[in-house]
């Protein structure tokens, strides 16, 4: 008489399990930049979801270092100081009194809540900016508007990162979440710093994997806003023409994807920060559901 066999339930987990397995021996031991986007940070379900994904990645085997940005929280917190928010050039216009509230609320405010999100799963998250043991050092910063350069208050352009403390930090199986904050060694002043432009350069100073930007967009979008048209995949050289047709937000994004991948990186994502579990999907699945950048050399490749 033959053994009956039985039948296992569980048996299409053990297959999607299994499916994962080219990507977990892929990016095993590398570094990820993950950069989580104020906008992103919908409700309460989706950053439960982001601090597990974050934490899974970590348990099978990768690095990651969370950087978070905070931008609607720290306007609705400069409207409650009766402080009007004004950005020029994409960046926010950030007075002494509102640098104050930025920091507030960047460190004291959403990195805390993250850090307890991801520390539901363990001693892993330390939350700490980049003023902490000199992680980013900036220098005031003064774009250029119609030719003039113009005066923008507290926004710090980076000069230097020390990537010591988070190396150490990662060293010691722990989950850093960096707040985009930066210290100026000349004249001692603290800086806004864009949190896109801030985890870019933490990526490439890293020599990070993936540069992963979550956001409430489906990604780049090609004619933007007529269409929504995602562009799936683009080079370096491809991103660096269509850098001066963007506006608003996607340019700090894009602009650290093109750093990101022009200094080590290996692909730069924008991916949709309100789907749940986007950042799996993207590290562990075949279908992309975002924009991938990769250098020029890689060009016909497969990521
Ligand atoms: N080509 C484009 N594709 C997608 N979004 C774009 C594009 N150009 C501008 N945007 C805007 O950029 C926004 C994302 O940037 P931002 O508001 O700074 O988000 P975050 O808080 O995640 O950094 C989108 O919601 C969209 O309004
Ligand atoms: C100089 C500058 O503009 N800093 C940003 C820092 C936060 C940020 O970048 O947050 P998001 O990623 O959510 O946009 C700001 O003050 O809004």
């Amino acid at each position: 008489m033959s053994t009956p066999t039985r039948k296992h339930t569980a048996l299409p987990k053990a297959q999607i399990l299994i499916e994962a397995l080219p990507w977990l021996v892929r990016h095993n031991g590398k570094t990820v930049v993950i950069k989580f986007g104020g906008n992103a940070m919908i409700d309460e379900d989706l950053k439960a979801a982001f601090a597990q994904d974050v934490v899974f990645l970590h348990h099978a085997g990768l690095k990651p270092v969370v950087v978070h940005g905070g931008g609607p929280q720290i306007s609705a917190a400069l409207d409650q100081h009766g402080i009007v928010s004004e950005f020029k050039a994409g960046l926010r216009v950030t007075t002494e009194d509102a640098m104050d509230v930025v920091r507030m609320v960047l460190a004291g405010q959403v990195q805390r809540e993250l850090v307890g999100l991801l520390n539901q799963h363990g001693p892993l998250a330390v939350g700490l900016t980049g003023e902490d043991a000199h992680t980013i050092t900036a220098t005031k910063h003064q774009p250029e508007i119609d030719g003039e350069l113009v005066d923008i208050g507290r926004v710090g352009e980076i000069t230097a990162i020390d990537t010591g403390a988070i190396e150490a930090l990662l060293a010691d199986g722990r989950i850093p979440v960096v707040s985009s904050i930066a210290r100026s060694q000349d004249d001692g002043h603290v800086y806004n710093v864009n949190a896109d432009t801030a985890a870019a350069a933490l990526a490439a100073a890293l020599d990070a994997e993936t540069l992963m930007v979550l956001t409430d967009v489906e990604g780049l979008y090609e004619d933007w806003p007529h269409s929504d048209e995602v562009i799936s995949r683009l080079t370096a050289a491809e991103l660096e023409r269509l850098l001066p047709d963007l506006s608003s937000g996607m340019v700090p994004k894009m602009e650290g994807c093109l750093h990101a991948v022009r200094n080590g990186v290996t692909t730069a994502r924008v991916i949709d920060g309100r789907v749940q579990h986007s950042i799996l999907l993207e590290i562990f699945t075949d279908e992309g559901i975002g924009t991938m950048v990769v250098p020029d050399e890689q060009e016909g490749d497969a990521a």
